[in-house]
């Protein structure tokens, strides 16, 4: 592992602040991601920013619609120039497969495409109330499956079931796990949680981390804390 397996989640509402932070990291330092709060407030124009500053950027829009909806939506994304973007594995086959087609103009500039399994604020129970009533990791298994299948670079999933799909899906198979907390820290919603060092060990290749970060009184400190307790 490697610092820039660290993905900093920025969900902030107010773009000088995600700048004032941003400015304070270096583009070795960590991975960046924004997802729907901050690309509906600021677009493209942040993602420029963001990249103006050197970082990769995870544009986490987790599509799901029909497949010609989200091929184009994919394109456009790809278009920003972005590092990693995603789309729901729930969506089904034939929207990841048109997904995955829409990249392929792109060729080796393209971003790397992954799917959202089970979101990591959802527990059995919460399943149970969609009707489906299998242990979440059998129904990360199945969505993942079906993301191999499309031939997608990998899925997001919690960290704890990292193992499970490494080993049935090969190293290749890349894992993004947010739900990450340090120990002690606050999980707020999420459900499914690891530490990050049992994250790593446990196979996930890119850490996915916001608010232990971002709302910590010193967000550059807890970050090198996080690095501390991987020996990075
Ligand atoms: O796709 C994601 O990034 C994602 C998938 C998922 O299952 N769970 C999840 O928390 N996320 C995102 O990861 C980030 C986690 O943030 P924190 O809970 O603050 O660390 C948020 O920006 C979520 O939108």
């Amino acid at each position: 592992m490697t610092k820039k397996s660290i993905v900093v989640a920025l969900d902030y509402h107010n773009k000088n602040d995600a700048l004032t932070f941003i400015d304070k990291l270096d583009p070795d330092m960590c991975r960046l991601k924004i997802g729907k709060e901050m690309f509906t407030l600021f677009g493209p124009d942040l993602v420029n920013d963001i990249h103006n500053r050197n970082f990769d950027l995870f544009l986490d829009l987790k599509f799901h619609d029909i497949p010609n909806t989200v091929a184009k939506a994919v394109t456009a994304a790809a278009d920003l120039g972005v590092w990693m973007t995603n789309v729901h594995a729930s969506g089904g086959l034939a929207m990841m497969q048109a997904a995955k087609q829409a990249l392929v103009p792109f060729g080796q500039d393209a971003p790397l495409l992954i799917a959202v399994t089970v979101l990591t604020s959802m527990s059995d129970e919460d399943l149970v109330l969609l009707g489906i009533n299998v242990p979440v990791f059998e129904h990360v298994l199945r969505l993942a499956k079906l993301t191999h299948q499309a031939e997608l670079d990998g899925v997001v999933c919690s960290a704890q079931e990292a193992k499970l799909l490494k080993s049935s899906f090969g190293q290749d198979f890349t894992l993004v796990t947010p739900g990450i907390r340090p120990a002690g820290s606050d999980t707020g919603d999420q459900q499914r949680v690891m530490t990050p060092q049992q994250a790593i060990t446990a196979g996930s290749d890119y850490l996915v981390i916001g608010r232990p970060i971002t709302q910590a009184v010193d967000p550059l400190a807890a970050l090198k804390a996080i690095y501390q307790s991987l020996h990075v």
